[in-house]
């Protein structure tokens, strides 16, 4: 099939991968002339597993190209996907000024009969006001194609960064929301022709209405989102009471109505996803009148994790970091991905270098960018605090500490002796619980996990902190 991608970021660039895989035709637009210029040029600009081979495969098989021509991309696809971001907005709700400008676009220049795929996150009831703009744009129109008939339909996306391009050739399920006009019958059956490969095993498709749709997306990250701060929340108290959460956290995943997954506590959940759908949903619902009490709940258990490892930081060191180095393994707001969008080191790094400490810092792939974003979020002068290494074990000459905060799987298996030796104390805070902390007391490294001090011999030390905040 011809297919238009709108917005060439994680989302567009996986889906058009992913769908020029499957032999379809596809057009990616973008506004931003760089990005596009960049893939055009055969480079990629986001880190994503397997990504790069497929845009190469797929490019040079004719079967994706990359344009910021917008009238060529709405004549090219029947199915025309928007994939733009949804940013928040400054009262927490998501920005749709992406969306309907994408939509305004179609109106201005189609001809003939579109589906219109919303695959960004957008708030219940965002179909109809797209449906509306380019209704809007067709009626300013006095040519022959001025009547032309087209179709709103949601199919949000539930990759997760790191394994997008596992996730989408892969999905769970394909949410598809849609109309019961003529047209949006029109479009259920394109798009059960398009999704068809991805249904040879079984049925993934779960066709619903197009509210509904929307609803699903926002309702899957509010139920991750909560579970994360569950645990975060049980792990600090485990800290207190002298509990193992990673004990707890197999004793009730073995439950099947439970579940392991999603369960692990940590630094606080980060990301493009989480913060700004738990927020959007929250204001969807005052908007009608609404408290989401368990989300408000979720969202400010999490504010306050991602200060969890500075606050283990002034437990071990003192309030006053002064003349005082830290080393930092992992940026990225998750392995896999160079994404430092709400990542949990930042917070970090900020509470570190504004309580006066300098900090060397490592991460595999997010280097780069974490250097874009912390200057945004420094003065010049607390980025001067920040020294970026090559290799992790070059972060830790010196340090007090190493404060691991992502859990790339390059850190898993270290060398804790030359760890201990490159170190001015044996301390490990570890905001990923990486560690059998057994073992590290064994080895001679002082051990703080997230909810782990029963086994290191501190219960009611690590959480102290907590019971204060
Ligand atoms: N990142 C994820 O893991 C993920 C997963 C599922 C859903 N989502 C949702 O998908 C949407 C996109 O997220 P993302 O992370 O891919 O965003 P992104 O910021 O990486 O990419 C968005 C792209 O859209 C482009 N764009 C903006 N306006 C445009 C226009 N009018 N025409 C063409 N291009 C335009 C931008 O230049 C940018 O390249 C969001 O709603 C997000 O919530 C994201
Ligand atoms: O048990 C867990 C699992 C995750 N996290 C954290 O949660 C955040 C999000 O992780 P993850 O969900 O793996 O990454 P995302 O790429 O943000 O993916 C989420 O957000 C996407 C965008 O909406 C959805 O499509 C995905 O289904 C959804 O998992 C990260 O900071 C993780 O460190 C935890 O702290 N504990």
């Amino acid at each position: 099939m011809k297919i238009t991608i709108i917005g060439t970021g994680y989302v567009g660039l996986v889906t058009g991968a992913c769908l020029a895989e499957l032999g379809n035709d596809v057009f990616c637009l973008d506004v931003d002339q760089r990005k596009i210029d960049l893939l055009n040029n055969g480079g990629i600009p986001i880190h994503e597993p397997g990504l790069e081979e497929v845009v190469a495969r797929n490019r040079a098989a004719g079967r994706i190209q990359f344009s910021t021509d917008v009238a060529a991309s709405v004549a090219h696809g029947q199915l025309q996907f928007i994939a733009v971001g949804t940013p928040p907005d400054e009262d927490g709700s998501a920005d749709l000024q992406y969306v309907l400008a994408a939509a305004r676009n179609i109106g201005r220049h189609m001809d003939g009969f579109k589906v219109i795929v919303d695959k960004s996150t957008v708030p219940v009831g965002t179909a109809d006001r797209v449906a509306a703009a380019l209704q809007d744009e067709l009626g300013k129109r006095g040519d022959a194609a001025a009547g032309s008939e087209f179709a709103v339909v949601s199919n949000p996306e539930f990759l997760k960064e790191g394994a997008a391009v596992e996730d989408f050739m892969r999905p769970d399920r394909i949410v598809i929301g849609h109309g019961d006009s003529p047209a949006g019958l029109r479009a259920r059956d394109l798009m059960k022709v398009l999704y068809a490969p991805f249904n040879r095993n079984h049925e993934r498709t779960y066709w619903m209405d197009v509210r509904s749709a929307e609803f699903t997306k926002y309702a899957a990250n509010a139920m991750l989102a909560t579970r994360i701060s569950f645990m975060n929340e049980l792990a600090n108290l485990a800290d207190r009471v002298g509990a193992d959460i990673e004990a707890v956290r197999h004793g009730i995943g073995s439950d099947p109505r439970i579940g392991h997954s999603f369960l692990y506590a940590g630094a606080g959940y980060g990301g493009s996803c989480f913060p700004k759908d738990v927020q959007a949903l929250e204001r969807t619902a005052r908007q009608y009148d609404q408290e989401l009490l368990i989300l408000r709940a979720v969202e400010a258990v999490n504010d306050r994790q991602k200060q969890v490892l500075g606050r283990k930081v002034v437990q071990r060191f003192g309030a006053d970091l002064a003349g005082k180095r830290f080393a930092v393994w992992g940026l990225a707001f998750k392995p896999n991905t160079d994404d430092m969008r709400e990542a949990p080191s930042r917070v970090l790094l900020r509470e570190l270098i504004e309580r006066g400490a300098s900090v060397a810092v490592y991460d595999p792939v997010a280097m780069e960018e974490a250097r874009r974003v912390l200057a945004l979020d420094l003065a010049p002068e607390q980025l001067e605090k920040i020294d970026f290494k090559a290799a992790p074990m070059d972060a830790l000459h010196d340090a007090e500490a190493l404060v691991i905060v992502t859990e790339w799987k390059a850190f898993r298996s270290p060398d804790f002796d030359q760890i201990k030796a490159r170190l001015k104390n044996p301390v490990i805070i570890d905001g990923r619980n990486l560690f059998d902390p057994a073992q590290m007391t064994a080895l001679g490294v002082e051990y703080h996990g997230i909810g782990r001090s029963v086994l290191t011999g501190r219960p009611g030390q690590d959480g102290q902190q907590e019971a204060q905040a």
